[in-house]
């Protein structure tokens, strides 16, 4: 459990800070995966026999800007007060969102690709773990044939390898989600290019249950709010053995326009 809990917690919490300041930095990616979420939904509604969303009023919540607050209780699903500016109607649209859209099912790789996609490309350029030591117990050779007394230490480190034209290409430093979709779909690379989880044997236990929360987590805020950074805010890497941001992320969430149930 004490492996779960400290593996698991900042590792998703700072790659999305990472992801959502990846989609500030580029906001024709952002408007990309709002797209694919709206189409899902559509859809979904449409597959249920649901068509509100064609017919429906659009309400716009376009100027305002929301709290922290009002955002963790969209995220929790619970009702907002009523003068925070937001009505029941926002709150009912979000929960149907996160009730009927966001399954399990549709949370899988195969399912919105270009957000699994973007999620990745985040860990690429920002791994959670940035560098990652190792000792040799006995003595050893690698592939490369490297020689290890017992005791030697070794280092990789994903923040550059996921940063290498050697590797990625000569566009190795651009937020490109498209590198990992092929024929439309999520195409994974090798761990051992992708290191952002360590390979082999004693690889992350928590990928798959990583990506499901924070695909969960990007998907209700991208659908539903257009995020923009706080301008001059200056955003910094603590190198600690999880890669945080050292004055954290300030960012200013505008709620997207919503299909409301007529
Ligand atoms: C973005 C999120 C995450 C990243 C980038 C990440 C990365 C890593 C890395 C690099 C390692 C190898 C550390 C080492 O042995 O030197 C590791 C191990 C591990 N991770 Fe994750 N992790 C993430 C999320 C999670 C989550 C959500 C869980 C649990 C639910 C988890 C559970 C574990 C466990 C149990 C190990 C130890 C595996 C072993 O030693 O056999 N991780 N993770």
């Amino acid at each position: 459990m004490m492996s779960f809990v400290l593996a698991g917690r900042d590792t998703t919490a700072s790659s999305l800070s990472w992801f959502l300041y990846c989609m500030c930095m580029y906001p024709d990616k952002q408007e990309k995966i709002f797209e694919e979420l709206i189409n899902m939904e559509k859809l979904i509604a449409k597959r249920d026999g649901n068509t509100n969303e064609t017919h429906g009023t659009v309400v716009s919540y376009d100027d305002a800007v929301i709290s922290n607050e009002v955002i963790s209780k969209i995220v929790q699903g619970k009702k907002t007060a009523s003068n925070d500016g937001f009505g029941s109607n926002f709150i009912m649209v979000a929960k149907k969102f996160a009730d009927e859209v966001m399954t399990y099912e549709n949370l899988q790789s195969s399912c919105l690709p270009y957000l699994h996609s973007a999620i990745a490309e985040t860990l690429r350029l920002y791994p959670a773990v940035p560098r990652d030591g190792k000792v040799a117990l006995e003595e050893d050779i690698l592939p490369d044939g490297t020689h290890l007394k017992a005791g030697d230490q070794v280092v990789y480190v994903p923040y550059s390898m996921g940063r290498m034209p050697f590797i990625w290409g000569p566009d190795a430093l651009a937020f490109k989600p498209e590198r990992w979709i092929h024929d439309g779909r999520f195409q994974p690379q090798s761990p051992f290019k992708f290191t952002a989880f360590q390979a082999g044997p004693r690889m992350c236990l928590g990928k798959d249950a990583a990506y499901l929360q924070m695909k969960l987590t990007a998907a209700l805020l991208m659908r539903f709010f257009r995020f923009e950074l706080v301008p001059n805010h200056p955003v910094e890497y603590r190198m600690m053995n999880v890669m945080t941001m050292k004055h954290g992320l300030k960012v200013n969430a505008v709620a997207r326009e919503t299909i409301q149930d007529s």
